[in-house]
């Protein structure tokens, strides 16, 4: 099982270049955090990563299967959860995963269990029958989580998951993933603008104006200082 691989990606809106060659590994198992601020780039990566986009320059592999060529199988291979919500406000958390599911091709016993692990991996077992409007914003985004784990996949992407919540509800849901990818070998890609979600064991990816400015071991990069103030002088500078 191979992670994820993006080869010089390149992607412009009209004149305005979004993404300008950007090049990055993310090993099997490993989890990786793409911090930038406002504008970087980083949901125009998650667009052409899923597809949304599609990127004239450049390559994306997905577990091995290349985006391009092969894109039902590389999309096979991911979970995804956007920065917009997506959930169905009207239906219970069960009902949103089970429909999931079938989306899937997954029904009945198969379906079923594969929805209790996946919400008692997120601590959401006993929420199963409420509502999803009747959740607060960190339960629905466990719930979101949840959702992308039920088709296996063996990479997730979140593009900032923990927009909009409290302080106790982002370390949880950020607790969560960093566990997912240690204890059951998904490789993540999370992006965020909070330094406070990145662990030092963290593959650390610091994107900035659309250019990849550093990659390598959160805590190594940040060396004697805290990652905050190692991540706002890269990011100081006029693009
Ligand atoms: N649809 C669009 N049309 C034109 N320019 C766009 C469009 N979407 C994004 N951009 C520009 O592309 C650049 C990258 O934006 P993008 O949304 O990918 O950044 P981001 O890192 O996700 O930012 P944020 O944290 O604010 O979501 C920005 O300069 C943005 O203004």
């Amino acid at each position: 099982m191979t992670g994820l691989t993006v080869r010089n990606l390149s992607y412009s809106y009209g004149s305005r270049r979004a993404l300008d060659d950007v090049s990055f590994d993310v090993g099997p198992g490993r989890f990786a955090a793409l911090l930038g601020p406002n504008g970087a780039g980083k949901s125009t990566l998650f667009s052409l990563l899923t597809r949304l986009f599609t990127a004239r320059d450049g390559g994306i592999e997905i577990a091995g299967h290349d985006l391009a060529r092969n894109p039902r199988a590389a999309l096979a291979r991911i979970g995804v959860v956007f920065q917009q919500p997506t959930l169905d406000l009207d239906l219970t958390v069960r009902r949103n995963l089970s429909y999931f599911a079938a989306l899937h091709g997954l029904s009945g016993r198969e379906a079923s269990s594969r929805i209790d692990a996946a919400l008692e991996r997120l601590g959401m077992a006993e929420r199963a029958q409420e509502r999803a409007r009747d959740l607060n914003g960190g339960h629905r985004r466990r719930t979101e989580i949840a959702r992308c784990l039920i088709h296996a996949p063996s990479v997730l992407l979140l593009d900032e998951p923990t927009v909009g919540l409290d302080a106790a509800s982002r370390k949880a849901i950020t607790d969560h993933v960093h566990d997912l990818s240690r204890d059951s070998g998904l490789t993540v890609l999370w992006a965020t603008h909070l330094t406070d979600e990145i662990e030092d064991s963290d593959h650390l990816l610091i994107l900035h104006h659309g250019r990849l400015l550093q990659e390598g071991l959160a805590g190594e990069l940040r060396g004697s200082q805290g990652l905050r103030d190692h991540f706002l002088k890269q990011t100081a500078g006029p693009p």
